[in-house]
Order: structure tokens, then sequence, then C-alpha cells
């Protein structure tokens, strides 16, 4: 039984946005024990209460209250199995990389490796399959790694809205087209984040990357991993394109990313909006089957009520971890539209990593 053992982790960007999330969510998780914390030069040296700057609605767990923050160096979490970072993506390339060739275990939420060839981008309510690639990803270092690798979550708007489109295309086979308007919170930004004075009365309709990163990761993560006769890579959704178009917008929410979704189907007729709603509620994650903890158990909850999902009243619903879809109806230029709300911190950073570390587990990709 996992729950019996104690599997030690670090977290890289302890301090920041992410990483707090990360150590509430460690902090009360059956068998991940926080062993290491790592941050930048301003951090290291102090206690974990001396250096971070908390802003969690839960105190600061008495668990890493006496660890004393280190710099982002592989020798201070030798002793991890699994290290989860949350760095600054100015950052984040070299010292994950570093982990990587120090043979640890990296899973991470910033964008620099989510385009690399070799390295997994893992929404874990869609795509854990991808994990897959982790043995040529060790093949292929040099040199050839034997425990250590990387594998990435997605940006938190690419995650939100690949989640019901994964489900569509389970029901109902390859979407042709996409069309996606975000409305993302300010805590996307992490800390100190958006001016006030830029966000209060007002929306920014500008996010540096962002619609870039949503059309192009999607494709990936809807992708399947290809073996041309031992040499795996990653299909792109290229047997049936799918056309996206992503447009984000700042909104004045603290938390939770809301996307308003078009889709139109390869096949005709369309599905119903009720043949919609029922297909991603139905839907379940591999995650689930596996008993991973932290795991949603409804991955996709269906609104009944007109004006529901709502960030402020729908971003908690099981801890985060699932998204909320409400509104499907027709749409009269694709085939049917809809909202979807995800938790931008939780599933859309701390909790995807922790979710794929758990499948990882479970599939014996990790051993502990
Ligand atoms: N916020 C969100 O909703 C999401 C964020 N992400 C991604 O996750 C990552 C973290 O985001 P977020 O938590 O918002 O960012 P923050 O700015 O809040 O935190 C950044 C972290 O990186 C550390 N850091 C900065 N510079 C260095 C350095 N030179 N060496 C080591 N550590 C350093 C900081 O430490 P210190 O306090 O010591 O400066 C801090 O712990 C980013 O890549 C972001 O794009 C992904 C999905 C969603
Ligand atoms: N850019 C996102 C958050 C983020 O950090 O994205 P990424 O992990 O792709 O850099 C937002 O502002 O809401």
């Amino acid at each position: 039984m996992l729950e019996d053992r104690q599997v030690k982790v670090g977290v890289l960007g302890a301090t920041g946005t992410v990483g707090q999330r990360f150590i509430t969510l460690l902090s009360v998780h059956p068998y991940f024990v926080i062993h290491a914390l790592g941050a930048s030069q301003r951090s290291a040296g102090k206690s974990y209460p001396n250096a971070v700057n908390w802003k969690q609605t839960v105190p600061i767990p008495a668990s890493v209250r006496d660890i004393t923050v280190q710099e982002c160096r592989p020798e201070f979490f030798s002793e991890c199995s699994v290290v989860f970072s949350g760095l600054d993506s100015e950052v984040a390339g070299d010292i994950e990389a570093t982990f990587r060739a120090a043979e640890l275990v990296v899973f991470s939420n910033s964008k620099n490796f989510r385009r690399d060839p070799m390295v997994p981008l893992i929404v874990p309510l869609v795509n854990p399959s991808h994990l897959a690639m982790i043995p040529q990803q060790r093949a292929l270092h040099s040199p050839p790694l034997k425990k250590g690798f990387i594998v990435t979550n997605a940006n938190c708007s690419t995650t939100g809205v690949v989640i019901p489109l994964a489900a569509l295309e389970k029901s109902f086979g390859p979407i042709e087209s996409c069309m996606i308007t975000t409305m993302q919170a300010i805590s996307g930004a992490g800390y100190p984040g958006v001016p006030s004075l830029d966000i209060f009365d007002n929306v920014v309709p500008y996010i540096s990357g962002e619609e870039e990163k949503i059309e192009w990761e999607t494709l990936k993560i809807l992708g399947e991993v290809v073996d041309d006769e031992g040499t795996k890579s990653f299909d792109m959704h290229s047997r049936h394109p799918l056309r996206i178009s992503a447009s984000c917008n700042r909104v004045p929410v603290i938390e939770g990313h809301t996307e308003c979704v078009s889709v139109r189907f390869h096949r005709r007729p369309p599905p119903s909006p009720q043949q919609v709603r029922e297909a991603l509620t139905a839907y379940t994650s591999a995650a689930v089957a596996l008993g991973c903890p932290s795991a949603p158990h409804q991955t996709i909850y269906v609104h009944e009520e007109p004006d529901r999902p709502q960030p402020r009243l729908d971003r908690d619903f099981q801890k985060g971890a699932g998204v909320s879809v409400g509104r499907v109806r027709q749409c009269r230029v694709l085939d049917i539209k809809f909202v979807v709300l995800s938790n931008n911190v939780c599933i859309g950073a701390a909790t995807s990593s922790i979710i794929n570390a758990e499948v990882a587990i479970a599939r014996r990709v990790i051993e502990v």
C-alpha cells in the first residue's frame, strides 16, 4: 500500500504563488512528504516562514515551518524521489535541466520544456499515456540517464479547455475547429502580478504569449505518442488537423480562469447539446481508475443553471481539481458552445503536477 509509505519530495520555487499551493496540497497528502524547499538566493538560508510572503487561506503548515530554504541545486534535493517545480520561467530551464542531469525526477509547471520533442506535456485528466516517452527521453540524454526525467504540465488556460475537448473527442470523434475566449484571473500572473491600477474597473485584452500557448499545447496534448519501429514521437493531432483560435483577456478575478468555447465536430450530423452534456458528465480519467488520491472524482461537472459556472462560486469545487462546464448550447456558426471554469493555481498548476507524479508512481515509471 502506497499510503503506508512516505515518498520524499522537494519543491522548487517554493515561495511563489504556485509553490505555496504545492506546499498547501502536499502538507495533507497521503504519501508525499515535503523534504526540501528551494527558491532564489534572496530566500536561501532563511527558514520558510521568514522567506515566504504567505498568501494562502490556511496557515503555513507545521511540517515546513522548520525547513530552511535552499538554493535550487541538486545536492540539496538528492534524497527526494520527486521534485515539483514552480520556478519563474526565467530560471526554470537551466535549473530543471541540471536537476534531470543529476538523475532527479522533475514535474514542472513552467513553459520552458513544453515544446521539447522528448518531454511529455501532460494534463493528468487527459493524456497520462504520454509518460510512454520517458524511456526515450532518458536514453537520448547525454549521457543516458537511469532515473532522471522532466514532465511538464500545461499552461493554466490550456488545461481548462483541453479537458472538455478530450471528453468530446472521446465520445464524438475528432473536433475540426475550436474558438476560445478566455477571462483569466490575476493570480495567473504570479505575485504581485498585474498592478491594481491596471486591473481594477478594467479588462486587459492581452496576455503575452498566452494565445500561442493554448493553440499549440492543445495539439500536443490531444495528439498521440506514435511508435515507429521503436522511435517514439508526438503526432500533434495530425491525423485530423484541429484548427484553434484563442483570444485571451485578464479580468479582475483573483482565482479561476473562465473560457468561452465553440467547437465544430468532424462528424455530421454533430451531437446535440444534451448528448454533449452527457458525454462531459460521463468522462472519467485514467488517474481516477489508478486510484490517484488527488484526482477529482467527477472530472467535469456540468451545470444546468443558466448562470454557472462562476469563479467565486465554483473554483473550489473538488478542491479545484476538476473543471466546471455550463451553458452547453447550439452555436449558429460552429456546432456547440459552452463555458468552462478551471482553478488556475490548482488543476491549472500544482494539482496537475501532483496527479502527474501520482500516475507515474502508480504506473511504476518512478520506483519508490
Ligand atoms: N500562477 C499560475 O496560475 C500559474 C503559473 N504557472 C507557471 O509556474 C511558474 C511559477 O509561477 P508563479 O508561482 O506564479 O511565480 P512567482 O513569481 O509567484 O514565483 C516564482 C518562484 O521562482 C523563484 N525564483 C525566482 N528567481 C529565481 C532564481 N534566480 N533562482 C531560483 N528561484 C527563483 C522565486 O523565489 P524567490 O521568492 O526567492 O524570489 C519564487 O519561489 C511560472 O513558470 C509560471 O509561468 C503555470 C500555471 C499557472
Ligand atoms: N500565463 C498564465 C499563467 C502562466 O504562468 O502560464 P505559463 O505556465 O504558460 O507560463 C496566466 O497569466 O494566467
